[in-house]
This record gives structure tokens, C-alpha cells and sequence, in this order.
């Protein structure tokens, strides 16, 4: 029997009033790899990110999280498929999410920040959790900035706490949002480092990015979205490499970053 994808998602379409946002996606993010969702700004990259995470609803489609389907409200997979709310939560629990602005907790340390999801979230013992916690930040290189506040740490030092609070709580697949927009390059290059890291350690990730040269490199499969649908996917070197389709090629010629200049 081959082994079911990490996520999978068909059909899906999420509308916004009368503007539909995602016109009908179909995804497969197998596990244990990064697949990397690219494409120009407002193409709907985010929004399919957050309805996988259940931060949006879809309109109509499937997502499947681990083989367990999580249907929508209408469309041709109907009501029938929808879990109770507590399904869905638990089936979330699997998914370890980061976004773009790194939403730390500003009155808690960073051992706080991560401490305290492992808390609310696991129930764990607060000591208990205290010592998760500071693995995870070693993990990512901050075990000496454990005792700082958000507002005493670098933003990539911020990110990578919120990288570490979100590993913490154990999860299977991992989501980055644009973790790196509001970075830097200095400090872009230390959070994708930390990323890199956890690929090679197996780690099934989607990631939206901007990063060209981190998606040729880390990606094992691209997806580019334009207008809220799926234009190519393939890997890397399908997708980047010459002939190019032409829509990639008007957007890495607007997108096209320090990374990709040398891989491409
Ligand atoms: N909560 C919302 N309400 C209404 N429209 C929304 C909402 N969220 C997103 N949109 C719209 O959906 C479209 C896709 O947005 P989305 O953020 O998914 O794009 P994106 O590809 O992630 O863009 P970027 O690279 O700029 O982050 C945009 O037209 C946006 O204005």
C-alpha cells in the first residue's frame, strides 16, 4: 500500500464575497519533503495556507491531513464530510504553523513563549514544559537568549523562537507563511537556515516564500500559483529550469532574489 501524503487537498475554492480567491486547488504535499508555494502577491498562497491550517474555511473542496479528510460546507463533496469540531482540532494538533509577523507573547521571555504553548496548549507541567522548551530554543540556536524579551531579540531571533515554539508542541507537518518577508538579508539567511536544518531532518514542510533561492534549493517540489490557481509544479530544476514557462518567467523577473541570481 503506498503511504498517504502528508496533506492533500482537491477541488478547493475559497471566495471572499464575490471574489474567489482560489478557483478549484488541487495539492499533494508528500511527507517528509518541503514543497514550496510560490507566485506573485495576491495570488492566493496565504489563503490556501491558512484554510489547510482551518484558519479560513473553504467554500467547497477537500483537504485530507494525514489521510483524514476534513470536508467542506458545500461543492461536490458535501456536508457529509465535514468533521464535529473536535476532530478537526485534533487533526490540527498535527500542524505546527509560523507566520510572517512572529506574534510572540511581548511580556514573556523567550523560554516563556515557548514554555507557555507547551502549558495552554499540552497541558504539560510547567517545569516539565520549561525543559522541552529550552531544548527546542537550543535547537535553533538561542539557548543563551532564553531569559530575553521579544523586544531584546533580533527579529530573526524572534522568528526563530516562534520556529521553536511551534516544533515544541511536536507536530508532523509544518507550515511557514513568508517567514522571512519582514527580515532583513542578514537575518532572512539565519531563519532559513534554521529551516534548512529542519528539512534535513525529514520534517514535512509547506512553505510560502519569496525566497527563489531557497525554494530551487531546499524545495523538492514547486507549486506556482497566479489568480488563485495552480499554474506549474514540478521539481525545481522542471519549474526553473529553461524552457521556462512564461508566466514564471515574468514573475521571477519581478521576484527574482539574491538567492535565485546565482542558482537560476
Ligand atoms: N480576510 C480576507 N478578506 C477579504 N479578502 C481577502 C482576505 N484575505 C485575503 N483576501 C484576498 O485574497 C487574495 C489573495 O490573498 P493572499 O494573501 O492569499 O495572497 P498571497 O499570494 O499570499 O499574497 P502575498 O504574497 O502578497 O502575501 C487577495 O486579493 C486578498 O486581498
Amino acid at each position: 500500500m503506498t503511504e498517504k501524503p502528508a496533506i492533500k487537498v482537491e477541488k478547493l475554492v475559497k471566495r471572499f464575497g464575490a471574489n474567489t480567491v482560489l478557483s478549484g486547488i488541487d495539492l499533494v504535499v508528500p511527507r517528509g519533503q518541503v514543497t514550496c508555494l510560490i507566485g506573485p502577491s495576491g495570488s492566493g498562497k496565504s489563503t490556501l495556507l491558512r484554510c489547510i491550517a482551518f484558519l479560513e474555511e473553504a467554500n467547497e473542496g477537500l483537504i485530507e491531513i494525514n489521510g483524514e479528510p476534513l470536508g467542506f460546507t458545500s461543492g461536490e463533496y458535501g456536508e457529509r464530510n465535514r468533521l464535529p469540531a473536535a476532530q478537526i482540532q485534533k487533526v490540527r494538533s498535527h500542524i505546527g504553523m509560523v507566520f510572517q509577523q512572529f506574534n510572540l507573547w511581548p511580556h514573556m521571555t523567550a523560554l516563556g513563549n515557548v514554555a507557555e504553548a507547551l502549558v495552554t496548549v499540552r497541558g504539560m507541567p510547567r517545569k516539565a514544559a520549561e525543559e522541552r522548551a529550552m531544548a527546542q530554543l537550543s535547537n535553533v540556536g538561542l539557548s543563551a537568549r532564553a531569559g530575553h524579551y521579544p523586544s531584546e531579540l533580533s527579529g530573526g531571533q524572534q522568528q526563530r523562537v516562534a520556529i521553536a515554539r511551534a516544533l515544541a508542541l511536536d507536530p508532523d507537518i509544518m507550515l511557514f507563511d513568508e517567514p522571512t518577508s519582514s527580515l532583513d538579508p542578514e537575518l532572512t539567511g539565519e531563519v532559513l537556515n534554521v529551516m534548512r536544518e529542519l528539512a534535513q531532518s525529514g520534517m514535512t514542510m509547506l512553505v510560502v516564500t519569496h525566497e527563489i533561492g531557497f525554494a530551487a534549493s531546499v524545495g523538492s517540489k514547486i507549486v506556482f500559483l497566479d489568480h488563485g490557481e495552480k499554474i506549474v509544479e514540478g521539481r525545481p530544476d522542471e519549474v526553473f529550469g529553461k524552457p521556462r514557462h512564461e508566466r514564471i518567467d515574468q514573475f521571477l523577473d519581478t521576484y527574482l532574489d539574491r538567492g535565485a541570481a546565482t542558482l537560476l
